[in-house]
């Protein structure tokens, strides 16, 4: 009887040790999917900067400029290899992480590879009637397929060698002729790219005469200028690219007057020029293809009668043949000379690996290119440290992505970053020294520009990738082969080292380099040219 007023007896737990490691076990994996998922579920967006309601870090954006040393700075600071930044409605996406880099442009090539719709694009692209800045769609693919098998295939290349050979002449003439004083370095490879893709696109260097030393007139000065403004101001970051009302149709941030300024510097020269051949060709005082822009105006659609390119879409293309030529090759041989002026041990291993493939009684010529590749080494490296833009031409998703365990919106602007890529500490030891010899393998193999890895980004990869990796590397090389075989390049009497600083605004060496240029060749192998 008693019992039934005993306190109920505490049930018994068995605990078995099987019971025991279940339970652990568990509460691991519990752990674990908490963990994982706050960092790297589908769900969550990459790490980012806390970002206001609706504006986004649109506030940040308007403050902390330069944009690109922003983006970088948090990356740094978060130890963050990608990031998103919400500018609006639109996530951003940088990346400095080569292997996520890869993931973007190959496994999710073919959802990341449009592009942004925004005002400076519209108006350098007339409208996305051209490639690079074209959006996804069939007219990217016409004139993706155009360029591709009509204007930058290995024949046409070939079709072209002489008038590119005829320009790496003039370069070395007008050097010469500064009579071994002080060059611009910048001023003579801006213009020596100007001049090879003016000679192939419209046949002639010169949109006036041009300047008795071989040098630009005021023509190809304001041309030049112009185009480097249009690349300045091309996707730069302008906040109403990233409110839906206004993207394409209003410009807050005062760029759209420079832009049209620019566009209109460029294209004064070069339209009435497809005009004027467009009529030639029609009236049949024109009758064999002799350049780039021949072949533009002769393209024929599929039925064989009607031109296949619009007067409009020549034009526009024609502008974006010129951006993408002239600013890379320029930019890596100005940092590859800076640098090795004050490292003179490359310059003279550079020196000699010329005078022994080439000789010192003729001029570098683009046979010789394969055979150069200490020279190579020396642009690569360039490339690789020396990057001019701090970000690829933006990819853009057209639908929803997980990369690298992220969720990636539809629509996302995907950024990989240049100097990221190439001075990433995982993928490259001492990685702010510049030392071409770490591009050089053991069995001799050849040095290429591009890298599929993208532990640097010289030419990108995928289906944007650069569509004029041959042109751009042969001009290159041959800008940096040329000067360094023809000329000893020296300090300037006042100057003791070269100042290797990047500018606070872009990645230009702050100050153009100006450096002393005397002959190496024979006296009347630069006065036979
Ligand atoms: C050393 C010189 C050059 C470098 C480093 C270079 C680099 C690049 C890069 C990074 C891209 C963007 C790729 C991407 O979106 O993932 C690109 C695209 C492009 N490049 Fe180049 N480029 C060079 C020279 C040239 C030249 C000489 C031409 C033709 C005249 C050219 C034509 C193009 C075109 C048409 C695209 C756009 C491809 C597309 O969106 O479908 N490039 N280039």
């Amino acid at each position: 009887s008693n019992n039934s007023m005993s306190s109920p007896e505490m049930p018994r737990i068995d605990i078995s040790p099987a019971f025991l490691s279940f339970g652990l076990t568990f509460l691991l994996a519990a752990m674990t999917f908490f963990l994982f998922s706050r960092k790297g579920s589908p769900h969550s967006l990459p790490p980012g900067p806390k970002a206001w309601p609706i504006v986004g870090n649109l506030p940040e954006l308007l403050l902390k400029k330069p944009t690109f040393r922003w983006i970088h700075k948090m990356m740094e600071d978060m130890g963050a290899e990608i990031l998103c930044i919400r500018l609006g409605n639109v996530h951003v996406i940088p990346v400095t992480s080569p292997e996520i880099a890869v993931e973007f442009l190959k496994k999710h090539d073919t959802v990341c590879s449009s592009r942004p719709v925004c005002l400076s694009a519209e108006l350098t692209s007339r409208g996305y009637l051209t490639t690079a800045l074209t959006p996804l769609g069939d007219h990217w693919k016409k004139m993706r397929r155009v360029l591709a098998s009509d204007i930058l295939s290995p024949e046409r290349h070939r079709w072209l060698a002489r008038k590119r050979a005829e320009e790496a002449d003039h370069l070395m003439r007008y050097i010469f002729n500064q009579n071994g004083g002080v060059v611009n370095v910048r001023v003579a490879t801006q213009h020596y790219c100007g001049n090879v893709i003016r000679k192939m696109i419209f046949g002639k260097r010169f949109f006036g005469v041009g300047r008795e030393d071989g040098g630009p007139g005021v023509e190809e000065e304001e041309h030049v200028n112009g185009l480097f403004t249009i690349l300045r101001f091309l996707y730069s970051f302008c906040v109403s690219d990233y409110v839906p009302l206004l993207r394409g149709r209003v410009d807050l941030d005062g760029h759209e007057g420079i832009m049209r300024w620019a566009i209109e510097s460029v294209t004064k020269y070069q339209d009435p020029e497809v005009d004027e051949r467009i009529r030639q060709w029609n009236e049949g005082t024109k009758m064999e293809q002799e350049d780039l822009l021949d072949v533009l105006i002769m393209l024929k659609d599929k039925d064989g009668n009607s031109p296949l390119l619009a007067p409009d879409e020549i034009k526009a293309q024609i502008l974006e043949l010129m951006l993408a030529a002239v600013d890379n090759p320029s930019n890596a041989v100005e940092w590859a000379l800076a640098e090795m002026i004050n490292q003179p041990e490359t310059l003279q291993r550079a020196t000699e690996e010329l005078d022994r493939v080439v000789g010192k009684h003729r001029m570098v010529q683009e046979s010789d290119l394969p055979n150069l590749n200490y020279v190579k080494a020396c642009v690569r490296e360039s490339f690789r440290l020396h990057p001019i833009a701090p970000f690829n031409l933006p990819h853009v998703s057209v639908s929803d992505a997980t990369v690298a365990g992220y969720f990636i919106p539809k629509g996302s602007h995907v950024l990989l970053s240049r100097p990221g890529l190439g001075r990433n500490p995982r993928a490259w030891a001492e990685p702010l020294r510049f030392r071409p010899e770490r591009h050089l393998r053991e069995d001799g193999s050849a040095v290429v520009l591009t890298d599929p890895d993208l532990r640097m980004l010289s030419f990108s990869i995928g289906r944007r990738g650069c569509a004029g990796v041959t042109l751009g590397s042969t001009m290159t090389v041959m800008l940096m082969a040329r000067l360094l075989h023809g000329f000893t390049w020296e300090l300037p009497y006042d100057v003791l080292k070269i100042e290797l600083k990047e500018s606070d605004g872009d990645l230009f060496l702050a100050k153009p380099l100006l450096a002393l240029a005397r002959p190496r060749l024979d006296e009347n192998l630069h006065l036979s040219l």
